[in-house]
């Protein structure tokens, strides 16, 4: 396998399922502009289309290839960077998030990411309860969550901010960063290891871009004019996925910072909650006031916060689909990103006439 693949997350699982395709190319989907991808190859970067059939077969969003998945394409003839996708490879973890203005409808954010960065300051973002939503999200994804504590600097309580989340995280790293001494960086450097992807999410303004462009260097600014050579029409699109130079990948879509809680699949961030739930007399227990609730019991003796309680009890009623986990709903509700436009064809008729009004 193609040393640049490898660093693209190409594993020996995906290798696998690519045998399937004997006659394509696999390939990672680094930048999405509706139906028209970017993807990266051994060899280089191109422009891609996924396949008429593939659209036919498409029963809903899911089936279309997101940033972050790796596709098997065949490289359009007579033209060199234009290739047509032809099959997504089965996703090992997926970011979905609500479609704009529909009510059912979602959309998958990011795919195949291996750790997710939860960013949150020191200063005056620094939440538990913020801090249990992203968790939430992060653990529904599929992907390892890392909590990465930023502004270091301006924190005199480090050690109590330390331990008031480990009375909420479990089994989840903590690192304490600070752009201005530098402190942490390197910590956060040691999770991004060749085909590594990773993605860091948190509120706005707790340096989840300093500390991506400290990764980066430059590029990260960095746009990207992408030209359809055969049809001479143009568009721009910001690159979402990077390549480290020293190794792995970073996703930076604009959907991954703003991500919403999709299920109710609570159970991983809450797991004290979650033990003590299963022993409530009822099983539906809802820790109001049914007898023999144990949560209510450990709330009492002191065990449980209230706090968290509600924290968990909000989550749940957040979640948009309660009791699905994310493949689950990505596999009934997806549908929409093209139908905005009415099909690829609208879409291309869309691209052309922005570009005319340039
Ligand atoms: N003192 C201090 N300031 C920091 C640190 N990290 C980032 N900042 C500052 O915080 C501000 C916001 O940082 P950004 O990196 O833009 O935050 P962001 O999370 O990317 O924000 P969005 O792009 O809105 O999501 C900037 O002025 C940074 O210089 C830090 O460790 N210490
Ligand atoms: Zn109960």
């Amino acid at each position: 396998m193609p040393d640049k693949l490898i660093n693209l997350g190409f594993t020996d699982r995906f290798a696998q399922e690519a045998t399937l395709y004997p006659d394509l190319h696999p390939a990672r989907v680094i930048a999405q502009y509706k139906e028209l991808y970017r993807v990266a190859t051994a060899e280089s970067e191109m422009l891609a289309e996924i396949s008429g059939k593939m659209r036919h077969a498409a029963v809903d969003m899911s089936d279309y290839p997101a940033v972050g998945d790796f596709v098997m394409i065949d490289r359009n003839e007579g033209s060199q960077d234009h290739a047509i996708i032809h099959h997504t490879l089965t996703r090992k973890s997926v970011f979905i998030r609500k479609a704009a203005g529909k009510a059912h409808d979602v959309q998958v954010v990011a795919a195949n990411i291996d750790i997710v960065f939860i960013c949150m300051s020191l200063n005056n973002d620094f939440n538990l309860r913020r801090l249990e939503r992203y968790l939430a999200i992060a653990w529904d994804s599929g992907a390892t969550p890392v909590i990465v504590l930023t502004k270091a600097d301006l924190c005199a309580d480090i050690p109590e901010k330390l331990h008031e989340i480990e009375t909420i995280a479990f089994g989840v790293d903590v690192l304490v960063t600070s752009s201005l001494s530098k402190d942490g960086y390197t910590a956060v450097l040691k999770y991004i290891t060749l085909g590594q992807t990773v993605v860091f999410i948190g509120s706005s303004g707790v340096g989840k871009s300093t500390l991506i462009n400290r990764i980066l260097g430059e590029e990260l600014i960095e746009t990207r004019e992408i030209r359809r050579d055969d049809k001479g029409r143009h568009a721009t699109t910001n690159r979402e996925l990077f390549l480290i130079p020293t190794g792995g990948c970073i996703i930076d879509t604009p959907g991954m910072r703003e991500l919403g809680l999709e299920s109710a699949n609570l159970a991983r961030t809450f797991v004290d909650i979650d033990e003590l739930a299963a022993q409530c007399k009822f099983k539906d227990c809802q820790h109001e006031n049914e007898p023999g609730c144990m949560v209510k019991k450990a709330i009492a003796e002191g065990t449980l916060t209230e706090e968290r309680l509600q924290s968990y009890l909000k989550l749940k009623k957040e979640a948009k689909y309660e009791g699905m986990n994310s493949k689950q709903i990505e596999k009934e509700k997806i549908s929409t990103m093209f139908s905005d436009f009415g099909g690829i064809k609208n879409a291309k008729r869309y691209i052309k006439s922005k570009d005319k009004g340039k």
